[in-house]
């Protein structure tokens, strides 16, 4: 069920949310969700300004989903060997299902320490452009996940120390007051989460506590992989079918029933509100409102791929833009780590043995792979991926300027179909991965704009932001991944796949050669997504520009993305709007040199246009 809400509602969830002080009693965790929950549940269903909360459950059902869940994966009482206190730094791992981390600290000890810190850097500016690093959006589902985990300790006989401020400088005197041998945490591969292991570290070592770095952010493990990740291939059709053939999915790991005994600890703090974080609370007046957490995840798995049987017909669905149901929207939960990948699949696997195995069940697995690529590329590529020439080192003169960017930021570029994903992702912090990709391409190729701004913008407001998924998409859509050698392996492994004979393959050739003509031209001529035939595939209706532009309704369907006059002056035109490319960073902003008839749309010509 999808519970439709009315703004007034979700105003009262965030000014109960932003009255939410955390007591280490349990009750006052249940209030929490219930005040929460039962705000979004009395809400009704108000015309078109709606928010389907994601997922569609009420808290005592996402509660009772993950305990359900949580049963299924309890690990037998087990003799501990270990001793003494060891700590869990928790960061990008907010769960307790699948946490290696966890499970290594309570085998190793008697006595488990868990704690987050609220580190200032997390709530500071991106690197070049000086945009908040964490929006309010995600500031908030972050805050959910961390009430939630809270919770789930608690229940297990432990809490979670909050603690304000840089790891390096409390872990030791921490360590110190507790005794703890070890600490425990994610490993992370980024040069910024790197520093931070890198000061731990060193701080650590004065008081004696050992640092101890695990691997649990992707579906195959690091050390399962079959080649290092520094030789990691090029090209993501090797990677996959690499790992598909030679590596295996390891088991999740399972939660012992108690986690306690708990330290003493005085005070365990409180989830703060996000405006103590200068940060202002934002409500979600319509579209999609995320829920945080691991009870959350856990629900939404439910949802998607059993209450709702979405997983069957996901492949065919998966490039929509509207709504819930297109796609898993696993992402949110994935990045703050709040759901493991490894569950994803053993829930993949437990469908296609229960109900049927089909393209679309091995397409989510397909689709975490990517995901998988980009956190190992990360560690190939270094700090090159967050660089404006990427991994390529292409040389490029972009444009920084403000008024285009702002336009494009703002949701006021003329085009519909930019402005309505991109009012999405600043009302939401979601949009679609099709949106994601038509932004990109607008932004990059048709306003000629650094596409470090896109991504630094994207980093502000995605509630799943993730650097490697981020900047790795970024510079793949940039042109700054060379793609012209993925083409030629994908060439030879159709050669050698197929009979030269096929006709298959000559079409395949005929296409692939309009690739190799470009090998060495600008970059921003790569992955080109022309709006129009966006729009034709997969907004037909103009639903998606409608619903984000309300007054787009009132038109004609097939009026919708090209409104004339109606709407917006495009502030530049397509580059391959007319039939010669035109480089728009010759161009005054406000010049319109586009196509606005529908019955245009298959003259548009450009080059890779997707
Ligand atoms: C410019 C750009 C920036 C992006 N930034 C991010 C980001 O910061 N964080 C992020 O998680 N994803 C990012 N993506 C990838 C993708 O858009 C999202 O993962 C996806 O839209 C999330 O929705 P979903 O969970 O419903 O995806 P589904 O279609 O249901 O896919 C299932 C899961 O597969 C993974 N996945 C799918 N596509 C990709 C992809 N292209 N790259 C990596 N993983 C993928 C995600 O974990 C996703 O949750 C970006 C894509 C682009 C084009
Ligand atoms: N987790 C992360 N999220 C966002 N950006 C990251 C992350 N980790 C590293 N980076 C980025 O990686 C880059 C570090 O690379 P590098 O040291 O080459 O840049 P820099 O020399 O600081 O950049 P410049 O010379 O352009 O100022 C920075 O832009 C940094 O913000």
């Amino acid at each position: 069920m999808i519970h439709n809400f009315t703004i007034t509602s979700i105003n009262h969830i965030l000014s109960l949310t932003a009255k939410l002080t955390l007591d280490p009693k349990l009750f006052l965790l249940e209030s929490y969700y219930s005040g929460r929950m039962a705000q979004h549940n009395s809400s009704k269903s108000n015309a078109a300004q709606t928010v389907h909360q994601v997922p569609g459950f009420g808290s005592e059902e996402m509660e009772r989903i993950a305990e359900h869940t949580f049963q299924r994966y309890t690990l037998p009482s087990k003799r501990k060997l270990g001793k003494g206190v060891a700590m869990v730094w928790f960061r990008n791992d907010l769960r307790i299902l699948d946490n290696e981390v966890l499970y290594k600290a309570w085998v190793s000890s008697e006595v488990v320490l868990p704690v987050y810190f609220l580190d200032p850097r997390l709530f500071a500016t991106t690197h070049h452009f000086g945009f908040p690093k964490t929006g309010a959006l995600r500031a908030q589902f972050l805050m959910d996940c961390l009430a939630d985990l809270k919770k789930s300790l608690m229940k297990r006989g432990l809490n979670l120390l909050i603690q304000n401020g840089k790891p390096e400088e409390i872990l030791p005197s921490l360590a110190k007051a507790y005794g703890v041998h070890t600490v425990y945490a994610q490993k992370e591969t980024c040069s910024e989460e790197l520093y931070v292991e890198k000061l731990v570290s060193q701080a650590l070592r004065e008081s004696g506590t050992k640092l101890e770095l695990i691997w649990g952010c992707t579906m195959y493990h690091i050390d399962d992989l079959p080649f290092s990740s520094k030789s990691l291939p090029d090209v993501y059709t090797q990677f996959r079918k690499s790992v598909e053939s030679k590596s295996v999915v390891r088991g999740c790991i399972k939660i012992p029933t108690s986690l306690g005994p708990p330290p003493n600890v005085g005070d365990w703090g409180c989830i703060p509100e996000i405006t103590s974080l200068e940060l202002r609370q934002e409500k979600v007046s319509k579209g999609m409102a995320f829920v945080g957490g691991e009870s959350a995840a856990l629900s939404r798995v439910n949802e998607y791929f059993w209450k709702k049987d979405l997983l069957r017909t996901y492949k065919v669905t998966r490039n929509g833009m509207l709504g819930p149901n297109y796609s898993t929207k696993f992402s949110p939960w994935l990045a703050s780590g709040s759901l493991s990948p490894r569950f994803i699949y053993e829930e993949v696997k437990r469908y296609e043995r229960e109900r049927e195995s089909n393209d679309s069940t091995y397409w989510v697995l397909f689709e975490l792979i990517w995901r998988d690529y980009f956190r190992f590329l990360s560690i190939k590529e270094g700090n090159s991926l967050f660089q404006v020439g990427g991994p390529r080192k292409v040389q490029t003169t972009w444009s920084q300027d403000r008024v285009l960017f702002d336009a494009w930021k703002d949701g006021q570029t003329g085009y519909p179909l930019i402005d309505a994903n991109m009012k999405e992702l600043s009302t939401t912090g979601f949009m679609s991965n099709r949106g994601r990709q038509i932004v990109c391409s607008f932004l990059v190729r048709d306003m000629g704009i650094d596409w470090r701004m896109g991504a630094e913008w994207f980093e502000t407001c995605l509630l799943d932001y993730d650097p490697c998924s981020n900047y790795g998409n970024w510079t793949y859509g940039a042109g700054n991944i060379p793609q012209y050698s993925v083409l030629f392996a994908e060439f030879l492994h159709y050669l050698f796949a197929f009979p030269i004979w096929s006709r298959d393959v000559m079409s395949t050739m005929i296409k692939w050669s309009d690739y190799f003509i470009g090998v060495g031209n600008d970059p921003r001529e790569d992955r080109y997504f022309s709006i129009p035939k966006q729009a034709q595939n997969y907004d037909p209706e103009g639903e998606f520009v409608a619903y984000w532009l309300p007054q787009l309704r009132a038109l004609p369907k097939e009026k919708r993305h090209f409104p004339g006059m109606l709407y917006i002056k495009p502030i530049v035109a397509l580059k391959f709007g007319n039939k010669k490319p035109v480089d728009n960073r010759t161009m005054a902003p406000g010049t319109r040199r586009v196509s606005t008839e529908v019955n245009k749309w298959k003259s548009h010509r450009g080059k890779r246009m997707q």
